[in-house]
């Protein structure tokens, strides 16, 4: 017979269940930070260093069969566990310092590792991103990746989640969907078809977040997140931060060509709800509509406005006949 739990909460006293990931931060690791600062509940933190600048840092996990499957090419790897971290500095808009890798094996195969760190360094390099420190353990099974980043940026104009105002446009970088449809493909969600699969699979494997074009837009753009995990639900972040709602067109999103031939179904929840995008979400004023296409043209980068934030709550889609467009899910969500 198993022993009874000594200590048990009375029943009436238990806190409201924990429905998702967002409440057991809010719950248990969201606390006022400290004056000065910008702590949990945005893309990074913000820390107050002398001279009026700030130094921007986040921390991603990757976890093997949760993140990425197991036999998920090394180089590439290397190059996502760093690139998903990128993308939340450039979520802020700060330039990256340097950065530092914990990684957890279950044993140790020099060929993987030489590929992985390949990746890695390669991205570093370009994006002046040094590894600068780390830890490295021996896992009980599978493999684990925490990458920690660190930047700069001027904290009167960081791209803050409680920064859209009403009347801002929305815009996003790149394109939506087709990593969605490429893990579907994978998991069997969808039936496999090998050209679709080749034409999405490089954005599941090989995220390139706009880390360049990101660091210009402080200054010109108000808010910013990247999209991690779902376009509605990373949206819904920055609403709930700056209290107000958005309307978005469907007609005006980028969605990857390779998605042409998908019914439409499965094309808006892969653009909408669809997680693994790392392009940002950003908001702007409408009199900084030409100067941010201008930036964008000028750094090669494709963007799109897809919308506006008004003073109502809630999250509005309309499709490209004036319907409303309601999804099953709008995100992916570690515990719901
Ligand atoms: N265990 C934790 N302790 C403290 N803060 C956390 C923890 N997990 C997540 N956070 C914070 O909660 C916020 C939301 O997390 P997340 O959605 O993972 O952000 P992101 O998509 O930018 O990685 C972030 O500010 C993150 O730093
Ligand atoms: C093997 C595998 N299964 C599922 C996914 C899809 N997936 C896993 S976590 C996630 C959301 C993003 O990860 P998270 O840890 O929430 O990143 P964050 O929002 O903290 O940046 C998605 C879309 C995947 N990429 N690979
Ligand atoms: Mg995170």
């Amino acid at each position: 017979m198993s022993a009874r739990p000594r200590f048990r909460r009375p029943l009436a006293a238990r806190p409201n269940p924990l429905d998702n990931e967002f409440d057991l931060i809010a719950r248990y690791f969201s606390r006022p930070a400290p004056s000065g600062y910008l702590g949990v509940g945005d893309d990074c933190a913000l820390l107050p260093l002398a001279g009026g600048r700030h130094l921007a840092t986040s921390t991603d996990l990757l976890i093997e069969g949760r993140h990425f499957f197991a036999d998920a090419q090394p180089e590439a790897l290397g190059h996502k566990a760093l690139a998903v971290n990128l993308s939340d500095l450039a979520a802020m808009g700060a330039q990256p310092l340097g950065c530092l890798l914990g990684l957890s094996l279950p044993a140790v195969d020099a060929d993987w590792l030489e590929q992985f760190a390949s990746g890695f360094h390669a991205l570093a390099d370009s994006a002046g991103c040094p590894l600068v420190g780390g830890d490295t353990t021996r896992s009980i099974s599978g493999i684990v990746i925490s990458v920690t980043v660190m930047g700069q940026v001027d904290a009167r104009q960081a791209l803050r989640r409680d920064a859209a105002m009403v009347d801002d446009d929305i815009w996003v970088t790149g394109a939506l969907g087709a990593p969605d449809i490429a893990l579907q493909l994978l998991n069997g969600t969808l039936p496999m078809d090998q050209s679709l699969l080749a034409a999405t699979r490089p954005t599941l494997d090989r995220p390139e977040p706009p880390w360049q074009f990101a660091q210009k837009l402080p200054g010109l753009a108000h808010a910013a997140l990247d999209i991690s995990d779902g376009l509605l639900q990373d949206l819904g972040h920055i609403l709930e931060a700056s209290k107000c709602g958005a309307e978005l067109h469907f007609a005006s999103m980028p969605v990857h060509p390779a998605l042409q031939a998908l019914d439409t179904g499965t094309v808006q929840q892969a653009v909408l709800a669809g997680g693994d995008v790392y392009q940002l979400c950003f908001t702007a004023a409408a009199d900084k509509r030409q100067a941010i296409q201008q930036l964008a043209d000028d750094a090669g980068q494709p963007i799109s406005r897809i919308g506006r934030i008004v003073k109502q709550a809630g999250l509005h889609v309309w499709s490209a006949d004036g319907q409303t467009i309601s999804l099953a899910s709008r995100g992916y969500d570690h515990f719901s």
